[in-house]
């Protein structure tokens, strides 16, 4: 073997903070020295009443030698506003992308109510993405539709009803996020804070299982973030189903999460009910649910 393929143990004995088991410049989640990038990560899953509508299960996905999930474990709890949170960067918006079956795991499995994503056919797929509701940052409204056609969308696509059926579900989705009076108004006449409840209403109108909202805080100032997340959690105590919401606004989980996962480093720290997470006494949990700058968490 030429000496150009023998890289990675040789580097290993170079160099002490290398990642065991192969590649020998792979990072996981910015992971700089020799600490162990796990020493916070206890493992704890707390437990909570119920079962699980999402299971990670040993997911590990890298970009290259970009490690973002390693060896994943996590649970999300039927019939809950679940949170993952965690720096950016952490791998948030990936997680929310393997739930849709957008991504598939190098390693492990994804399921939702028991079925594993990645083994699904398209069909499949297409079936089990009609039970998910997606609130995507920006409301992600066509720009070239009125708010009714945004909402009334997916109803077209994806059913047969009537027109006068359709009426009634979108006017009424409209009115639970406060836009009955902006039917009419195309999208670039809306502000940040209405797009996103537009979007909350297009992402209903399925009456879907599972409504993903992928940082519904950023881009809003704190009181348009507080409304928000209370109109998130009326529509869900009036509607039930399972919520996830990723992000890193500690504010936005205290008022709305149930139960909590932080994410760092390819793997869960602590995960559980969140007023237990937030009496948690692991040093990273406290750090990043406290917001202080000093602790485990650095700028990396
Ligand atoms: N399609 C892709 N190709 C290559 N790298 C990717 C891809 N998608 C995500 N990544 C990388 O995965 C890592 C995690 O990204 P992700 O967007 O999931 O983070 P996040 O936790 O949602 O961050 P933020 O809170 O800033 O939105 C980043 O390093 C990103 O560059």
């Amino acid at each position: 073997m030429s000496e150009q393929y023998e890289p990675a143990r040789a580097a290993e004995e170079r160099d002490p903070t290398a990642v065991p088991g192969g590649a020998e410049s792979e990072t996981i989640g910015g992971a700089v020295g020799a600490e162990d990038p796990y020493q916070f990560h206890r493992g704890e899953n707390r437990k909570h009443d119920g079962r699980d509508a999402i299971e990670f299960i040993g997911v590990r996905k890298a970009f290259g030698r970009n490690v973002v999930l390693n060896g994943l474990d996590l649970g999300l709890p039927e019939g809950q506003i679940s949170m993952i949170l965690g720096p950016s960067g952490t791998g948030k918006s990936v997680c929310i992308k393997h739930i849709v079956g957008l991504m598939y795991p190098d390693e492990g499995d994804v399921r939702v109510f028991g079925q594993s994503v990645p083994s699904l056919s398209d069909d499949e797929l297409f079936e089990l993405r009609k039970r998910f509701g997606v609130l995507f940052q920006d409301g992600a409204l066509f720009g070239s539709m009125n708010l009714y056609d945004n909402v009334a969308f997916p109803l077209r696509q994806h059913t047969d009803k009537s027109e006068e059926e359709i009426r009634e579900i979108v006017m009424r989705r409209l009115r639970e996020v406060g836009l009955a009076d902006a039917a009419e108004k195309m999208p670039n006449e809306l502000s940040g804070g209405m797009r996103k409840r537009a979007g909350f209403a297009r992402a209903l109108v399925l009456e879907p299982d599972i409504v993903l909202f992928d940082e519904p805080d950023s881009g809003l100032d704190p009181v348009r973030t507080a409304l928000l997340c209370e109109l998130i959690r009326e529509v869900h105590e009036e509607n039930g189903g399972t919520y996830v919401v990723i992000t890193h606004d500690i504010m936005s989980a205290r008022r709305l999460a149930d139960y909590i996962a932080v994410l760092w480093r390819g793997r869960i720290v602590e995960s559980g009910p969140a007023e237990e997470l937030f009496q948690s006494d692991n040093p990273f949990v406290r750090q990043f649910l406290t917001g202080d700058a000093r602790g485990p968490l650095g700028m990396e």
